[in-house]
């Protein structure tokens, strides 16, 4: 990243997993300003990292390249027509926010170069993943730092068309929290099963991380590996039965799905 200069507006749970995750990548803290109106969040980022911290927005973005607004989408549009008179074209300004679209942020900022990003949690530990939208007065130079921003915390995937940011938010913004639930469901069945709870917990988390190391590791696709778990008639087998009877492909789309729609909900109700 070089010596670009970066504001997080909002240091909550996401700013909080991009900064750790670009400080444990390297980025210098002295490049990388928090504002937020929280003190203790932004006194905890503060001695973690040595970062800049602000209480006052218009102040953290003053010369900074990328102003990363990381804000709920509830509060998005105050915190933009604030901001408006601090923030110039010259800078990239990249939403996390879900439901915010690129038209109500340029509304709001008075600003183009917009860029919109899903990322993830596991940013923190620099196994993020993120799909990034540009608006058209987005520089070549300003997609590429985008790029290295978020490649700095995991794998970054432009998209062509804002509207897939929905069905992103719903793959893999929200996606951690799915695989969570599923760690925290098996815990719990190992230890109704008998086994003592922490390790029922390592074994929910290590198959977990093995699991998707393979599939992304391999070259066979998560069917091919999940085969190769089941034998005919063995145990896994019938697991993955138990699965399908109690239509598990269909709830995970409609889990999705409901996600998504949430999130083209929020850019209806938040775009006035
Ligand atoms: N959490 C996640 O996994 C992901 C979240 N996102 C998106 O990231 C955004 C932030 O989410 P998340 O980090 O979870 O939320 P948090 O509530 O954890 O963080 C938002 C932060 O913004 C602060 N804040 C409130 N008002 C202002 C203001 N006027 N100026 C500056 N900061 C302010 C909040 O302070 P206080 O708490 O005091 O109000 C809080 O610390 C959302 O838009 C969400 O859609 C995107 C991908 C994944
Ligand atoms: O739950 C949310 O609304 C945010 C967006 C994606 C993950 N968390």
């Amino acid at each position: 990243m070089g010596n670009t200069k970066i504001t997080f507006i909002g240091a909550g749970n996401m700013a909080a997993s991009l900064i750790g995750g670009l400080c444990k990548q390297g980025v210098h803290a002295h490049n990388i300003n928090a504002s937020d109106p929280g003190e203790a969040q932004l006194e905890k980022l503060k001695s973690t990292y040595a970062i800049h911290i602000f209480t006052d927005n218009q102040l953290a973005v003053k010369g900074a390249d990328i102003i990363v607004l990381a804000v709920k989408p509830q509060i998005m549009r105050q915190v933009c027509e604030q901001l408006a008179v601090a923030v110039t074209d010259q800078q990239l300004v990249i939403s996390i926010a879900a439901g915010i679209t690129s038209d109500s942020l340029i509304r709001w900022l008075g600003v183009h170069t917009i860029i919109r990003c899903m990322p993830n949690t596991p940013a923190l530990i620099q196994q993020g993943v993120s799909g990034l939208y540009a608006t058209k007065a987005v520089s070549t130079q300003q997609r590429k730092q985008a790029e290295q921003l978020l490649s700095a915390v995991g794998l970054a995937v432009w998209l062509e068309n804002e509207q897939l940011i929905d069905a992103v938010t719903a793959v893999s913004g929200s996606g951690p929290a799915y695989f969570f639930l599923l760690i925290e469901a098996m815990t719990e069945a190992g230890i109704k099963l008998g086994l003592p709870a922490d390790i029922a917990a390592q074994l929910a988390q290590y198959t977990a991380q093995g699991a998707s190391n393979m599939a992304c590791q391999s070259t066979l696709d998560a069917a091919q590996l999940r085969q190769q778990v089941t034998s005919p008639n063995g145990t896994t087998d019938a697991a993955i039965r138990a699965f399908q009877q109690g239509g598990f492909n269909q709830l995970v789309e409609t889990a999705l799905r409901s996600a998504a729609s949430r999130s083209q909900e929020l850019a209806q109700q938040l775009s006035e």
